[in-house]
């Protein structure tokens, strides 16, 4: 059975209402697996994995393979609460598909239904992927080597929603399509005291607020404006009452930059700023880095032109090349080790990426089924590598 638009849109709407945070993605994964079941099953397998119990793998026997082609869909949501008045609403307090990759599982669930029962040429791997949010999913399950023997890659593709693209656009170019992130925490170690007496405590409130202004002339006065940096702080824990100095600030945040370089300069620069800090305030300043895979997303040149040359020749797909975004993504990891191509799929969505508000159209769902199932029979049947 190949899922047409009204139940692919049924899948995603039941997806939508049970979010899960990275690693924890249980009832997303039995989901799956019981719409997975109701395909025809003479050439695919189902494979899961203790070491990642969320992941799940589905290798589709080819015809007359003479490659293995990847797709990867992520499975998890971010802490956000839902603020859409919505039927199908997140039914998990305080978590939330507000990335859209419920859209993602369901178009990856669209063409394993259309391969399920139309057996391609080559075969294909489709991989639901924990933890893209955090915890480095991609490279999780690359280092466990759940692509080896039988399972082995050997190109790579993957989508994100996009909420300025109009409806079913494809977009993408041939170089870097996402910035490589590193998460920083900053703990600042003052002393804390009666608000009344300042002069007896160290104000980690105001060292927090000093560093936070300093590190964006990183941005605004270190690195040469037409290259792109971005520093991030989404996350400031201070204090316990409006009359105790707090004694201790934790900061969470994202840097991003379209090249490694980028990234590794303004981490050093951050360091150096805490430094500055730590003696103009007499405190201790921590700064923490985890980059995990979110390496920058490096589009193969070759398979992605091919791929940019189908879509702009096919007159049932709209397509548009694609500048670079500052968003991240662990498929860069996977994408450094087997090459392939990601691409954005235009959802229109009045509310962006991660906000309370985000809502992708659902056309948006068959368009990329279409798109890429089309590009695929095309792929599949080139002499060439
Ligand atoms: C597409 C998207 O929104 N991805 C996330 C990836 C997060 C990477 C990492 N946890 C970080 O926060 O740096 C994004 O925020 O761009």
């Amino acid at each position: 059975m190949v899922l047409d638009e009204h139940q692919l849109i049924d899948i995603r709407r039941k997806l939508h209402q049970i979010p899960e945070l990275a690693l924890d993605e249980f009832q997303t994964h039995s989901y799956l697996k019981k719409v997975i079941a109701t395909f025809p099953q003479n050439y695919l397998e189902l494979k899961e994995f203790k070491e990642l119990p969320t992941a799940l793998l589905v290798h589709i026997q080819g015809s007359n393979p003479k490659r293995t082609i990847g797709y990867r869909a992520d499975m998890d949501a971010l802490p956000v609460t839902e603020e859409n008045k919505l039927s199908y609403a997140s039914k998990n307090k305080g978590v939330m598909h507000a990335c859209g990759h419920d859209i993602h599982m369901t178009v990856a669930l669209g063409i394993l239904s259309y391969y399920a029962s139309n057996q391609p040429k080559d075969n294909i791997v489709v991989f639901f992927q924990p933890a893209e949010e955090s915890d480095s999913g991609g490279k999780k399950a690359y280092d466990l080597g759940l692509f080896q023997g039988k399972y082995a890659v050997d190109e790579f593709y993957g989508l994100h929603d996009n909420a300025d693209l109009a409806t079913g656009v494809i977009g993408t170019n041939a170089e870097t399509l996402f910035a490589g992130t590193t998460e920083v925490n900053v703990i600042i170690q003052g002393k804390s005291g009666h608000a009344a007496f300042p002069h007896n405590a160290n104000d980690a409130v105001i060292i927090a607020a000093n560093f936070i202004t300093q590190v964006q002339t990183i941005i605004s006065r270190n690195i040469d404006p037409i290259k792109c940096g971005v520093i991030t702080f989404g996350k400031i824990e201070a204090g316990t009452i409006r009359n105790v100095i707090a004694g201790t600030a934790r900061l969470e945040g994202t840097i991003r930059g379209l090249t490694q370089d980028m990234i590794e300069f303004i981490r050093k620069r951050i360091v150096e700023i805490a430094k500055g800090l730590e003696i103009s305030f007499n405190a201790k300043i921590t700064v923490e880095y985890n980059q995990g895979g979110y390496y920058p997303v490096e589009n193969d040149s070759k398979l992605s032109e091919r791929f940019i040359k189908y879509m702009e020749q096919d007159d049932q797909v709209r397509f548009q090349i694609t500048k670079p975004a500052m968003t991240g993504e662990d498929f860069g990891y996977l994408l450094n080790k087997i090459p392939g191509t990601m691409f954005w799929l235009g959802v229109s969505s009045p509310g962006s990426l991660h906000s309370v508000d985000f809502l992708p159209h659902e056309e948006a769902i068959m368009a990329g089924v279409r798109a890429f199932t089309r590009f695929l029979n095309y792929r599949m049947n080139l002499e060439e590598d």
